[in-house]
């Protein structure tokens, strides 16, 4: 399973209540929660595909708490939770999990606790950026709130915690206590509110009073406690009515929601303007696209087509979602606030805050797995996802398998340049990195040991298993969570090891799917683990023995941790997984026991949990080896494995995580804004300079700084709009304009070479044409060209090679393009190219190798476009020694790199030099200033024309100190 911020109803990764983490299954001793019911049969939510409970072979624990309390239900709208009851607001059990007295008193919210600030430097390292002004505050986002919601008109809400997510939970309650430096707010959609028909007073407190919290469940609780009353109904058809008073009821109860600050996220089908009322009636709307589409094809499962209305309204669904996020977070928002957004439903967030908030700090971080470049080009909407979450300034995943297949498809379907540590996007660096999550390791340790009731439970079920061995199993119901596979394996284990026949039972627990649109494959998935139960149990088991053990339901957290303690081997065979949560917690449940783990390596965690027996689900024959594998491990090496995953889990806990991820974010942040990002070109500075100057030098290079780079090097000619523009430009009797190009003299006449005004240099520096004259003089002609035919030789050799690729031959220069070939093979070819060229070519010769943008370019190494440049500041001065007043130079790529250089070694004054790369701040580059397109090229050229350009306002107004009147 996935650590995936999953919504309202799926099934926690643990399904934990925790004393320590407030926004657990622990309501009766959450800080500001006051009015959970928890009662026996009370309605928690849940999934209707447990609604048969006939389709699966039902057996019940030897531990069923049934016998002291209602037993576990199949109807998921009443499993139980008798513990609780007994639990809540008990001392007793508050005091369990706290040190002190102060520290009870703080967990029943009665003292707030004070932000510590002495021992917080190996967390805080805020201190090391002090140019990015943090204010210190984390907004959160995140699909829903932590609690499953409940309105009865004029009331208290009713908050019960969610399930799920418990791993995110624990990172946003460490955010929010003492332990952290930040000062944290959590936002997210109030999930799908239910309407409570039962009426009860409001109470005026608020809910972290002690009145309040003294009367904790049974009174504040709107259905009675004796669990015999229904449970919260749905919407009626008009739609759940919410007023205003009711709207500022539930965020003054969520505002000490975890510890910090909760701020729910209203997504209405309807306003009632006259009554000032929120309206709720399709309210699974927002998860569809999500659900059905992302997550679905996130982990490998494609959808059957839908008919286009239906996608269309889906889409426009979760575009309004994520805006309407982007709208709650603007009002909370304040310079130095970071901002991290959480999962794939929010992955359009990033660009609609960037839109409105340039210099705003996001991290992303994404729980569930990113797929490979092949499939994930598949989503209809792939562009618009990609430019979405690269709003952000960095981007987390859970492994460098789904980082590495992220950027790849930037490259693939944006065209952007990415490399492994991030990828350059719009200008900016969008920085990629690896953070798989962990869990509260010390909270699940205290958890699980020293707790009569779990000691009971574990004693129970050795008792009713002695002299057998116990294989666990714990997984969602999705056919992503490879039960299947595993009860397959199983019965492949079986076959092969018949010495194992009534030695060993797997316990298998399945908890309702973490999706809701996916109903359909989940009820294939119970019926095919039915079938495969039955059959195990009918070949293998007899009157006395059932080899497997399925329990279809959620699990009180007692019994979850008997489960994983008592366990001899744990067994994860998820065909698709994020971070599997449920094998870090086994590994905390093992410190005595230290049974072996079995690892798909199709899980996230597997990346991280080297010392796990790593397996292939789909392999059936080698799972069910790796079951005996484990079985019959000696005790040493079990120990060995055990402690290094121990010590693994330990150290990379959700603190550690959370720590980590602010961290990064931080340094990548500092790095791009200070060290080595080229400021956005000052307009107004230019156009001064511009104004005061008489001689005025233009050097242009025209790919990927004129025009735009395209797939097929013939189409990249120059639009109407750059063709006036370059013509105003030297049309000014003071203005020299240069086009300095890679490309050969035929492109150059065919496109530019009408107007006379412009200066033309070919083939990087090879050959030059002077303003009003229509002579090229070549600079190489006097050069052994031998080398050309060796070249070309060697590029042919690539070209068979690599599917796509083509030589562009030019009179001098010989370019290998490969853009149109695989992006990843393309890039590899060009560098075995490069060396093949080095070692051979580039020894004989006294020529130069260049990488241009996806291809690579041979020219004589004294021709190039510094030397032009250098030539034309020297030409253009006034002919007494004094160089041109002005020089703006633009270009894109390495070879444009001469020409920077050229200009810095000048003696040019350098407020009178404009050098300007086209392309990402973060770009190593030799010029000064940089602009993010072919298109702001223009627009800086229509300036110094004195065009109106919307673009420009800012430079004219800070120049002439007016708004141009036509932009008015
Ligand atoms: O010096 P430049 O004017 O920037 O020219 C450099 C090379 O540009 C052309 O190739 C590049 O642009 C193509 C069109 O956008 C694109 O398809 C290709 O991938 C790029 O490498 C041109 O074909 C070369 O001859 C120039 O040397």
């Amino acid at each position: 399973m996935s650590s995936s911020s999953v919504p309202e109803g799926a099934p926690a990764d643990t399904m934990l209540p925790n004393p320590d983490q407030p926004d657990d299954i622990h309501p009766a001793l959450h800080p500001s929660v006051t009015n959970v019911p928890v009662t026996p049969g009370v309605h928690l939510g849940g999934s209707s595909a447990y609604e048969d409970p006939k389709t699966i072979h039902d057996t019940r624990l030897p531990f069923d708490p049934a016998k002291a309390t209602p037993g576990p239900q199949w109807n998921a709208n009443s499993y139980f939770v008798p513990h609780k009851q007994e639990r809540a607001g008990s001392p007793t059990e508050a005091a369990a999990g706290a040190r002190t007295g102060e520290e009870l008193l703080r967990r029943l919210s009665l003292i707030p606790e004070p932000k510590k600030s002495h021992d917080l430097a190996d967390v805080d390292p805020r201190a090391a950026h002090p140019g990015l002004n943090l204010s210190g505050r984390v907004l959160s986002a995140t699909f829903a709130v932590p609690y499953s919601i409940s309105y009865s008109q004029g009331n208290d809400w009713d908050l019960k915690p969610r399930r799920g997510t418990s791993a995110l939970f624990d990172s946003f309650s460490y955010l929010a206590s003492s332990s952290s430096p930040w000062n944290h707010t959590l936002i997210g959609w109030t999930g799908e509110v239910k309407e409570n028909p039962v009426a009860r007073p409001a109470t005026s407190a608020s809910f972290s009073s002690a009145t309040a919290q003294s009367q904790t469940n049974k009174a504040a609780a709107p259905i009675p406690v004796n669990g015999k009353s229904a449970p919260p109904m749905p919407s009626t058809s008009d739609g759940i009515h919410i007023t205003r008073a009711d709207r500022e009821r539930l965020e003054k109860q969520l505002e000490k929601g975890h510890g910090g600050k909760i701020v729910p996220v209203w997504l209405t089908d309807e306003w009632d303007e006259e009554k000032d009322e929120a309206i709720l009636k399709d309210q699974s709307r927002w998860r569809r696209y999500a659900e059905h589409e992302l997550y679905n094809l996130f982990h490998y499962k494609m959808n059957q087509p839908d008919d286009g209305r239906a996608a269309r309204k889906t889409w426009a669904d979760y575009y309004l979602m994520n805006k309407l996020f982007a709208d709650r977070i603007l009002e909370l928002y304040s310079p130095g606030d970071i901002i991290v957004i959480h999962d794939f439903q929010l992955l359009l967030l990033p660009s609609l805050l960037r839109q409105r908030l340039p210099n705003v700090y996001i991290g992303f971080y994404l729980h569930i797995p990113f797929p490979s470049s092949e499939f994930y080009r598949c989503l209809s909407r792939r562009k618009e996802i990609l430019e979405g979450v690269l709003g952000a300034n960095m981007i987390g995943f859970q492994s460098y398998s789904y980082s590495r297949h992220f950027s790849s498809c930037c490259t693939r379907i944006l065209g952007f340049d990415s490399s492994s540590a991030g990828v350059d996007a719009y200008g900016a660096h969008v920085a990629v990195d690896v953070f798989p999550i962990g869990i509260d390791a010390a909270s699940t340790q205290r958890q699980a040991y020293g707790d009569p009731i779990i000691e009971e439970k574990i004693r129970a079920i050795r008792e009713v298993y002695a002299g057998k061995k116990i294989i666990v199993g714990r997984d969602r119901l999705d056919s992503v969570r490879g039960v299947t596979q595993k009860l397959q394996a199983f019965e492949i284990f079986l076959q092969k090891y018949p010495e194992w026949h009534e030695k060993v039972v797997l316990i298998q627990v399945t908890s309702p799917s973490s999706v809701q649109a996916n109903k359909e494959d989940d009820n294939k998935v119970v019926n095919k683990m039915s079938d495969l139960i039955a059959r195990i149990n009918g070949d293998y088991g007899s009157l006395s023995f059932t080899p497997v053990q399925h329990f279809a339901q959620y699990l009180s957290r007692e019994e979850y941790f008997a489960l994983l303690r008592v366990a001899d081997v744990g067994l994860i065979t998820s065909v698709r997984d994020g971070m599997n949560t449920t094998s870090l917690e086994y590994v905390i449940c093992q410190k005595d026991n230290q049974g072996p783990l079995i690892l798909s390596e199709f899980s996230g965690t597997a990346g991280s949990l080297s010392g796990a027996i790593h397996i292939n689900p789909w392999d059936l024959g080698g799972v069910a080896d790796a079951i005996n594998e484990a079985l019959t491990m000696p005790m040493e090496e079990r120990k060995k494995h055990h402690s290094d995953l121990y010590d693994h889990v330990k150290a990379n806990n959700v603190q550690a995580w959370t720590n980590n991820f602010l961290k990064r974010l931080m340094t990548n942040l500092s790095s791009f804004d200070q060290s080595f990002a080229t400021p956005a070109l000052d307009r107004a500075q230019l156009l001064s300079q511009y104004r005061q100057a008489k001689r005025r030098l233009f050097m242009f290079d025209y790919d990927g700084t004129l025009t735009p780079i395209v797939k097929d090097p013939s189409a990249a000619i120059p639009s109407d709009r750059v063709i006036r523009t370059l013509k105003t430009l030297a049309s000014d009797p003071n203005n020299a304009v240069w086009i300095i190009s890679g490309r050969d003299q035929a492109f150059l006449d065919e496109w530019m070479g009408h107007i006379s005004e412009l200066g033309l240099s070919a083939e990087h520096g090879s050959f030059m044409r002077y303003p009003k004259s229509e002579v090229w003089e070549n600079l190489t002609e006097k050069t052994d060209m031998s080398w050309q035919s060796e070249v070309i030789d060697i590029f042919q050799h690539y070209t068979e090679r690599t599917q796509g690729s083509f030589i562009e031959r030019k009179k001098i220069a010989l370019t290998w393009h490969y853009r149109r070939a695989d992006p990843e093979y393309g890039l590899f070819q060009s560098r075995e190219c490069h060396k093949h060229l080095e070692r051979t070519v580039g020894k004989k010769y006294d020529v130069e190798v260049m990488t241009g943008k996806a291809n690579l370019e041979v020219r004589p190494r004294f021709v190039n476009k510094g030397e032009i440049a250098k030539r034309l500041v020297e030409a253009y001065g006034n002919g007494d020694g004094e160089p041109p007043e002005f020089v703006l130079c633009l270009g894109d790529d390495f070879t444009d790199e001469d020409m920077f250089r050229s200009l810095r070694q000048s003696k040019l004054p350098p407020d009178h030099v404009f050098s300007v790369t086209v392309g990402a701040s973060s770009k190593q580059t030799l010029a000064s200033w940089h602009l993010v397109e072919p298109s702001d090229v223009i627009s800086v050229i229509s300036l110094l024309n004195g065009s109106a350009d919307a673009g420009n306002v800012g430079a004219v107004a800070v120049v002439d100190g007016i708004v141009p009147e036509s932009r008015l």
